[in-house]
Formats: structure tokens, C-alpha cells, sequence
């Protein structure tokens, strides 16, 4: 069954770069990302307008603005889902595009969750979960079970092994989306636009989710929400997009007491005129 799955695997939400080195299950590092005057069009749309930004090994960075303004495409650059036109991006000061980028140099894992969650309907939530490790072959069945339970246990989804994942709600699914991407201990996680599609409560338990699972893992956590409270709320530091270029970097509290008009029209715009403190 597995096998037939690896063909038809929705965007590569998983990856290990270096795929041939053995699997290490138990250390996780953040990886440092640097990003240089990155640029990108799609025919005369210019997407990407000489995009910098630093991340930090270790942070929670979260990349927000208003809908259109390049953030999921420039995600999709940090994965290799898109190519720039020019320009590189540095992962612990390795580049992963033009002259010089070696896959084999990179011994990261990185894994997506998806707007959509991209589960498998058919599978049940415990064999979506254990997708990877058992298409990768990493580690005995036992061992697998074993995984798959404590990664639903990280993501308070205790006992729904058996589930199918048209039974769940939304909040749910996204749980079982991010137990997934856990599976393979990534170094790095991206999330593109988590809360899309969930009340205020459910956004309210996904945001505690993310938090506690920084208590356990010391990955990088990259995320693209439009979710201003939401990045308010998780993140170490934030970027604000806009027109295809970051227009501000900062803190919590440094975006929420910022200058920049663009920004304070954004929290204008998405709080109701909550303004900073
Ligand atoms: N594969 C593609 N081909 C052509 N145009 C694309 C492609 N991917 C993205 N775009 C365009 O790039 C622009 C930025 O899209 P992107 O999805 O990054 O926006 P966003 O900031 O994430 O907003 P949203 O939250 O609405 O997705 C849009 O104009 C979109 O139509």
C-alpha cells in the first residue's frame, strides 16, 4: 500500500536532504536561514522583489501581510517548491539554489504542513501519521507504533490512532497534519496559513499546540499567516510583506509599536483599531 502512496504524495511535505545518511529519530536542530535579494515572476507578475530576511536557528518566525503579497511563494522557495529568478537562499550558510548548492552538504530534514492538511481520507489518522517512516523504512514497526503515539500525544490527540480522518473536525486535522510532519523530527517546519479555515477557539488551541511543542523540540518553525493576533501570539519575531518585498522586521512587540505605516494599517485593518501598547 505504501508503496503505491509514495507516487501519489501531495507536494513534498517531508524531506530529508542527504536522503541517503541514515535517519537520525531523536535529535532535532534548528537550521539558520538566510535569504539574499530574492527575486521571482510568474510571466509579468513579479512576485519577489529583492527579498532579505534573516532566521534564526531556533526561532519562531512568522511571515505576515495581506493576501497576495508573495508570502506562500516565497515559503515554497525555502522548500525548493520554486525557483528564483535570482538571487539565493542560505541554509546554515549553505545555499540551496545557484553555483555551489550541493544537496549532499545539507543534512537537515525539513517537512510542510499545508493550508489544506494534504491527509490521506482512506488512512486512518495513526497511519497518516506513520506515512513516512514506514515509506522511508527508518525504523522497525514497533518502533513506528511507538512514534505514532507519542507524536499524537504532542499534539493532545491521544488515542485517535484508529480514526479516520474524514471522522475529524478541521482543528483536528490539522493536529494530525503537524503529528505527521513531527514523525521525521524536522529541523525546520513550515506552515502555510494554519488557522486558515478554523474558528477563534480552534485557532486559540493550534496557536497553544505550536507553543508547547517548542518546549519539546528545538527546531526552526517558519509560518505564513494573515493571522495578525495568531503571529502576535506564537511568534519570536515577525516579518511584514508587502507588495513582494518585507517591509519590517521585528518582535511582538517591536511590529506592534512600529512606525511604518504599512504596518500600522495592517493592524488597523485586520484588529478593529486595536492599537499597540
Ligand atoms: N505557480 C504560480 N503561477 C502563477 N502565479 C502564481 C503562482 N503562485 C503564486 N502566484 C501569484 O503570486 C502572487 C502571490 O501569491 P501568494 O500565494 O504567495 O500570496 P500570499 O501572500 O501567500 O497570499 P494568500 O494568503 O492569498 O495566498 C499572486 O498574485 C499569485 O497569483
Amino acid at each position: 500500500m505504501f508503496e503505491k502512496l509514495k507516487h501519489g504524495l501531495p507536494g513534498s511535505f517531508f524531506h530529508a536532504e542527504n536522503g541517503h545518511q541514515a535517519v537520525n529519530l531523536h535529535d532535532t536542530r534548528g537550521v539558520g536561514i538566510r535569504i539574499e535579494q530574492l527575486n521571482k515572476s510568474f510571466g509579468p507578475n513579479h512576485v519577489l522583489k529583492d527579498v532579505n530576511l534573516e532566521i534564526k536557528a531556533g526561532e519562531t518566525f512568522s511571515i505576515i501581510g495581506p493576501s497576495g503579497t508573495g508570502k506562500s511563494v516565497l515559503l515554497k522557495h525555502i522548500v525548493k517548491l520554486e525557483t528564483p529568478d535570482s538571487g539565493e537562499i542560505y541554509i546554515d550558510e549553505l545555499p540551496i539554489f545557484g553555483e555551489g548548492a550541493k544537496p549532499t552538504a545539507h543534512d537537515y530534514r525539513y517537512s510542510m504542513v499545508f493550508q489544506s492538511s494534504a491527509l490521506f481520507n482512506s488512512l486512518t489518522v495513526g497511519e497518516n501519521v506513520g506515512l513516512w517512516l514506514r515509506e522511508k523504512r527508518v525504523c522497525k514497526e514497533l518502533q513506528v507504533r511507538e512514534i505514532i503515539k507519542q507524536k499524537l500525544e504532542m499534539v493532545g490527540l491521544v488515542g485517535k490512532e484508529e480514526l479516520r480522518t474524514s471522522e475529524l473536525s478541521g482543528g483536528m486535522k490539522k493536529r494530525v497534519a503537524i503529528a505527521r510532519s513531527l514523525a521525521m523530527n524536522p529541523d525546520l517546519i513550515l506552515y502555510d496559513e494554519p488557522t486558515a479555515e478554523l474558528d477563534p477557539v480552534t485557532t486559540d488551541e493550534l496557536a497553544n499546540t505550536i507553543l508547547k511543542l517548542k518546549e519539546s523540540t528545538r527546531n526552526t518553525t517558519v509560518i505564513v499567516t494573515h493571522d495578525l493576533n495568531f503571529a502576535l501570539y506564537i511568534s519570536d519575531r515577525i516579518a511584514m510583506m508587502h507588495g513582494g518585498s518585507v517591509v519590517e522586521v521585528g518582535t511582538p512587540r517591536e511590529i506592534k509599536k512600529s512606525d511604518n505605516p504599512i504596518v500600522r494599517g495592517f493592524i488597523y485593518t485586520t484588529t478593529k483599531g486595536i492599537r499597540g501598547e
